[in-house]
């Protein structure tokens, strides 16, 4: 099939290459030229595991192409793929202006009938106003479906080519046959395609965001309760993990979930509640104890230092909102690294991936280390904000060497506690009991 996907980032980009991967033909579309310019060479512009290796191959193999020219886009593909920016609005709305602009052109420029997808994270009602918008001046039919995506950055690859569902919004049976067509190929194994009603669609997506948000600012709760009775949390995580109901999966504290999708996603839903004189008291709480959550090793900090980190070296590793990624929006470490920051701490930094992206917004107010353990030298604690597989088992002895004092604060649980009372650090985490303070 011809597929055109209009916009490349973390979605866009996994969609048209996993989507090349089964033998479509697919066009990407991006405004950003310098993007273009770079896939056009053969450079993925993200970091995304095993991503490289399908597009290197999709490209060799004439499947893959990329442009600047929505035209292009919108004469190519029979399906024509909305991966836009649906960013937080000043009220916390979901920002549809990307999506309703090109929505405007690409009813200006369809000339024969074509499926519109939205795969951006829209609130309900946008592909009814992504229907009429396009309809105010196409000459040609067209349907609009809703198809939302729950790819996880990191598993982006993996997760694309074998979903756990597939939602389809649409209540168009010409446009339900593509999809399933273009999909079936993912699903073989079994898992369904959902198909419902568009607003369902949309509503799937927050609902299902939402519920992850505060699936994990739940156990924060309990972590932070843990302390106050001296329980561990992790402990509890799997007590309560392993009955089937539950789950083990987003159970793990932490200093708060980031990313560019939970936090816009979690106050999108809330907003929109609003608007319908709606609360989702719920969603208030969720977002309230969340912020709080992204410094929580902040008031540890300073009580281990006594009030006064001006001219403290602190290491911080971890920059990312999440392992096996570059992308830094609404990551907690940014948070961590501001409060400190503004507390008189100087702090050396070390990601395996997020540097450049973190150099951009921070700028020399940060010193960047090239190696995780050249970040801890001379340092008088190290600070965890990510759970990078790297800095799960590090040779503690080489660290007890290089920092001035053993200690770490560990915003992601890494270690055991025993352990690290043996080793000799002192070691404060979330929800546990701290160890040599
Ligand atoms: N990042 C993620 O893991 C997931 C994101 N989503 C949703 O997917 C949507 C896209 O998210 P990301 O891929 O993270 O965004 P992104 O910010 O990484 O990429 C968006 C791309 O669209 C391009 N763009 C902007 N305006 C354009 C235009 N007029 N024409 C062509 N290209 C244009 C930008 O240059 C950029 O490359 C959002 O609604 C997001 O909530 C859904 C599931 C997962
Ligand atoms: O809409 C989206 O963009 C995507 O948002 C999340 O994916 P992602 O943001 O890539 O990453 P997650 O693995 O969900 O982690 C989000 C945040 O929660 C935190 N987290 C996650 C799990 C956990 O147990 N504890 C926890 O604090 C992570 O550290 C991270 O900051 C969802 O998992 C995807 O299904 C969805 O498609």
């Amino acid at each position: 099939m011809k597929i055109s996907v209009i916009g490349t980032g973390y979605v866009g980009l996994v969609t048209g290459t996993c989507l090349a991967e089964t033998g479509n033909e697919v066009l990407c579309v991006d405004i950003d030229e310098k993007k273009v310019a770079r896939m056009r060479q053969g450079e993925v512009p993200i970091y995304e595991p095993h991503l490289d290796v399908l597009f290197d191959r999709n490209i060799e193999a004439g499947r893959l192409n990329f442009t600047t020219s929505l035209e292009e886009g919108l004469t190519h593909g029979d399906i024509i793929f909305l991966a836009l920016p649906t960013p937080e609005d000043e009220d916390g709305s979901a920002d549809l202006s990307y999506v309703l602009n090109v929505s405007e052109e690409i009813g200006k420029k369809i000339k024969e009938y074509k499926v519109i997808v939205d795969k951006s994270t829209v609130p309900v009602g946008t592909a009814e106003k992504v229907q009429a918008v396009i309809a105010k001046n196409a000459s040609c039919e067209f349907d609009v479906v809703s198809n939302p995506e729950f790819l996880r950055e990191g598993f982006a690859v993996d997760d694309f080519l074998k979903p756990e569902r597939i939602v389809i919004g649409s209540s168009s049976e010409r446009a339900t046959t593509l999809m399933k067509k273009l999909y079936n190929p993912f699903v073989r194994s079994g898992n369904p395609i959902l198909i419902m009603d568009e607003k369902s669609a949309e509503l799937t997506k927050y609902a299902a965001n939402s519920f992850l948000a505060t699936k994990i600012t739940f156990m924060n709760e309990i972590a932070n309760y843990c302390e106050k009775v001296g329980a561990d949390v992790d402990k509890v995580r799997v007590g309560m993990g392993t009955d089937s109901r539950i789950g083990k999966r987003f159970l793990f504290p932490g200093i708060g979930y980031g990313g560019s999708c939970f936090p816009k996603d979690v106050k999108a839903l809330q907003k929109a509640g609003k608007d319908e004189n709606y609360d989702f008291k719920i969603l208030d709480a969720v977002i309230e104890i969340n912020d709080t959550q992204k410094t929580a090793l902040i008031p540890k900090i300073t009580t281990h230092f006594k009030a006064d980190l001006s001219g403290k070296k602190i290491a911080i590793w971890g920059l990312a909102f999440k392992p096996e990624t570059d992308d830094i929006r609404e990551a907690p470490s940014i948070y961590m690294m501001n409060a400190l920051l503004e507390k008189g701490a100087e702090l050396t930094v070390f990601d395996p991936e997020a540097m450049p992206n973190i150099k951009e917004k921070f700028g020399d107010t940060l010193t960047y280390a090239t190696s995780m353990y050249e970040a801890t030298k001379g340092a008088d604690a190290l600070v965890i904000c990510t759970e990078w597989s790297i800095f799960r088992t590090p040779n503690y002895s080489k660290l007890k060497e290089l920092l001035v004092h053993p200690v770490i604060f560990d915003g992601r649980n890494l270690y055991n506690t025993e352990d690290m009372k043996s080793e000799g650090f002192t070691y404060v985490s979330i929800g546990r009991k701290d160890v040599n303070v």
